[in-house]
C-alpha cells in the first residue's frame, strides 16, 4: 500500500474488494449506495429481470423521477408523452418488483436525483456512490467518492453491490486567497474548465482544496464538484470538514453517539500533508471574474468584460474549424463584447445551481426589479423541498413578481427532455452545466452562468456583469 495517500485513494482503498492487477489499478469497487433515474435505469432492470437475479440490497437504492417530468404548476402522474410515459411507469413497476424506495412525481421529495440524495442525507463523508448518472461528482462535496457508470454496471451493481473499477489519477486543484465580491462558485469552476479545457481532467479525480474551497459553503462545493465532470474528471472530492459535519447534522437519523463516532471518523477523511498529486494546478481566487459561456462546449468561457474570441487567431487548423463552427451555431461574430449579447430566455434550473442558496442570489440581484420586456424567464428548484424552502422565505414571489415562471422541480431545460425546451435559434442564459448543440432544444442557444448573472442577464434582456446591479 502507498505509505502517503490522497484522500482519494484512502476512499478507493477503503471500498476494494478485489485488485486485478499487480498496480492496484483494476479494481472489483465495493459501492455503498446508488440512486436511480426513469432514464437511464431501464436496460439494467431488464437485464436483471431476464438473468433472474434480484437487487442485492435494495435499502441501499433510491429511484428518483426527474429527467422526463413537466414541472407545470399542476403535478400529475400521467406523463404528456407516451415514452415518457413508459419510461416512469416501467420504473415503478421495476422499484415496487425489487423493493427499491422511490419517489415518484408526486412524492414530496421529488427533486433532482444529486439535489435528493444530499438534501435526505443518503451522502456520506467516506462512501462511495456509483450512480447512473455522470453528475454524481457532486457527492465530492461532502467527502464521497460519486461517479456515474453506464447500464452494464447498473446491473452489475443491482445484483452485487460492486462495480469493476480503474484507479484514476489525482489531480489537486487549490484556489487560493478570497473570491471578489459577486464572484460565486460556479465562476470558480467555469473558471477551471477554461483553464484545463473540457478533457482537461480526464483520467484524473480532483481533490479542491485552498482558502477559497475551505470558505465555501457545501451547497457552493456541490456546484464545482457537479461540474468537475464537465472538465472530464470522473470524481471530485473537498476533504470534509465543520460546515459539512453541520450540513448533515439533522439529516442522518443517527442517534448522539453514532453521529461522535461517525464525525471521528470523518475527521481522519484528508490527505496525508506529504500525499503526492499527479498534477496540481493552483487557480488565484481574487482574478476570477463572473463567467459566461459565449461557445458550444463548457470550456469555451470567458469572463463577462470580454468579448467573443476571433477563429483567425487560432494557428491550429482543427481548433479554429471548432471555433467557426460553435460562433455559427451561436449566432456571434467575433470580437463583438460578450454584454451586447441579447438574450430570449432565462433559466435558472439543475443540480449545479437549483438549491435553495442559489435561488437566494438570484432572488437577491430580481427583488424589487423586471425582466426585459421579451424576455421568459423561468425558474425550476432542484427538489420540491426546496420548493417549498423557497415559498416560505417568499422568493417565489420576487420571481414572480420580477416575471419569472415559477415551476415545479424536474431536470427540465437543463436537457430538455420534458416539454421545456428552446426554440431553434432561442438564445438563453443558463445556470445549468452544459451548453452542447441543441442540449436545451433542437437549434437552441444556451450561455452557462451562476444563477445571479442569469438573473442579471434577464433583467438587462442581455447578457451582463451582475456586480453592476447595487442590490
Ligand atoms: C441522462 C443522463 C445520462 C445524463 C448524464 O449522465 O449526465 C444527464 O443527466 C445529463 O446531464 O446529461
Ligand atoms: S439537472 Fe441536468 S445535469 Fe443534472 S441530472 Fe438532470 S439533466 Fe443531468
Amino acid at each position: 500500500m502507498r505509505q502517503s495517500r490522497t484522500l482519494y485513494d484512502k476512499l478507493v482503498d477503503d471500498h476494494r474488494v478485489r485488485s486485478f492487477d499487480a498496480a492496484d489499478s483494476a479494481l472489483l469497487l465495493y459501492v455503498d449506495r446508488t440512486v436511480l433515474n426513469e432514464y437511464t435505469s431501464p436496460q439494467a432492470f431488464t437485464g436483471l429481470r431476464e438473468a433472474g437475479r434480484s437487487v442485492w440490497r435494495p435499502e441501499a437504492a433510491l429511484g428518483v423521477v426527474d429527467h422526463v417530468n413537466p414541472t407545470a404548476a399542476r403535478r400529475v402522474r400521467a406523463m404528456p408523452d407516451p415514452g415518457g410515459q413508459k419510461q416512469t411507469d416501467y420504473f415503478h413497476e421495476n422499484c415496487r418488483d425489487f423493493g427499491i424506495e422511490l419517489y415518484d412525481i408526486l412524492h414530496p421529495l421529488q427533486g433532482i436525483e444529486h439535489v435528493v440524495m444530499t438534501e435526505t442525507g443518503r451522502v456520506l463523508p467516506g462512501m462511495v456512490i456509483a450512480a447512473g448518472d455522470s453528475h454524481t461528482t457532486t457527492y465530492g462535496a461532502l467527502g464521497a467518492l460519486g461517479f456515474g457508470i453506464g447500464t452494464s454496471d447498473i446491473e452489475h451493481y443491482l445484483a452485487t453491490q460492486t462495480v469493476t473499477y480503474s484507479r484514476l489519477q489525482t489531480l489537486r486543484v487549490e484556489v487560493t486567497g478570497a473570491l471578489g465580491p459577486g464572484v460565486a462558485p460556479k465562476d470558480v469552476v467555469m473558471a477551471l474548465i477554461r483553464e484545463i479545457g473540457a478533457a482537461g481532467a480526464t483520467g484524473f479525480a480532483i481533490e479542491f482544496c485552498g482558502a477559497v474551497i475551505e470558505a465555501m459553503s457545501v451547497e457552493g462545493r456541490m456546484t464545482i464538484c457537479n461540474m468537475a465532470v464537465e472538465c472530464g474528471a470522473r470524481g471530485a472530492l473537498v476533504a470534509p470538514d465543520d460546515k459539512v459535519f453541520a450540513y448533515l447534522k439533522d439529516k442522518t437519523g443517527l442517534t448522539a453517539e453514532a453521529w461522535r463516532d461517525a464525525v471521528a471518523v470523518w475527521r481522519t477523511l484528508r490527505s496525508d500533508p506529504d500525499a503526492l498529486f499527479d498534477r496540481t494546478v493552483i487557480l488565484d481566487g481574487a482574478r476570477i471574474e463572473p463567467m459566461v459561456t459565449w461557445g458550444t462546449s463548457p470550456d469555451q468561457a470567458l469572463p463577462i468584460g470580454a468579448v467573443v474570441p476571433d477563429p483567425e487567431a487560432e494557428p491550429d487548423d482543427a481548433v479554429r474549424r471548432d471555433l467557426k463552427r460553435a460562433l455559427d451555431y451561436m449566432g456571434l461574430t467575433a470580437g463583438m463584447p460578450l454584454e451586447a449579447v441579447a438574450i430570449d430566455r432565462a433559466f435558472i434550473g439543475s443540480c449545479t445551481n437549483a438549491r435553495i442558496e442559489d435561488l437566494r442570489e438570484a432572488a437577491d440581484v430580481l427583488r424589487g426589479r423586471r425582466i426585459a420586456e421579451g424576455v421568459r424567464g423561468m425558474v425550476v428548484p432542484g427538489s420540491s423541498a426546496v420548493k417549498r424552502q423557497a415559498e416560505s422565505e417568499g422568493l417565489d414571489k420576487i420571481f414572480s413578481e420580477a416575471g419569472f415562471e415559477w415551476r415545479q422541480s424536474g431536470c427540465s431545460m437543463c436537457l430538455a427532455m420534458n416539454d421545456d425546451v428552446l426554440a431553434p435559434g432561442e438564445r438563453c442564459a443558463s445556470s445549468t452545466n452544459r451548453n452542447f448543440e441543441g442540449r436545451q432544444g433542437l437549434g437552441g442557444r444556451t450561455h452557462l452562468m451562476s444563477p445571479a448573472m442569469v438573473a442579471a442577464a434577464a433583467i438587462a434582456g442581455r447578457l451582463t456583469d451582475s456586480r453592476r446591479l447595487d442590490r
